[in-house]
């Protein structure tokens, strides 16, 4: 099972080696402004899940949330320890 810390090694490794067909490649070159879109619209997903959809889809729209948190990081050039930092 991926973890928070997996899944972000296996984007930075998208994002320098650039791989075909790559969802996370087109979003990083879409660019902070594209990225923070899908972040607003995948946080909206989570709050409506979280209303009105079972426990486990709540838990699908949260990983999809992470994985564009993860996208912005990369964007911006952060590391988990530059987050962590603030917990
Ligand atoms: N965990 C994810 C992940 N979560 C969400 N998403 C993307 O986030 C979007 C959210 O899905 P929605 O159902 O809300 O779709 P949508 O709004 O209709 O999507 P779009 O039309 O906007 O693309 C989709 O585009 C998904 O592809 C993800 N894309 C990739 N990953 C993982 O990231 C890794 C690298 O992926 P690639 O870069 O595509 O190889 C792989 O391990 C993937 O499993």
């Amino acid at each position: 099972m991926k973890t928070f810390d997996s899944l972000f090694e296996e984007l930075q490794q998208k994002q320098q080696l650039r791989p075909e067909g790559s969802g996370t490649v087109r979003e990083l070159d879409a660019g902070v402004h594209a990225i923070g879109k899908k972040i607003v619209e995948e946080a909206a997903e989570v709050w409506m899940a979280a209303e009105f959809q079972s426990l486990d889809e709540t838990a699908e729209e949260i990983s999809q949330l992470l994985y564009h948190l993860q996208v912005m990081m990369l964007a911006k050039g952060l590391s988990p320890a530059d987050v962590y930092k603030h917990l």
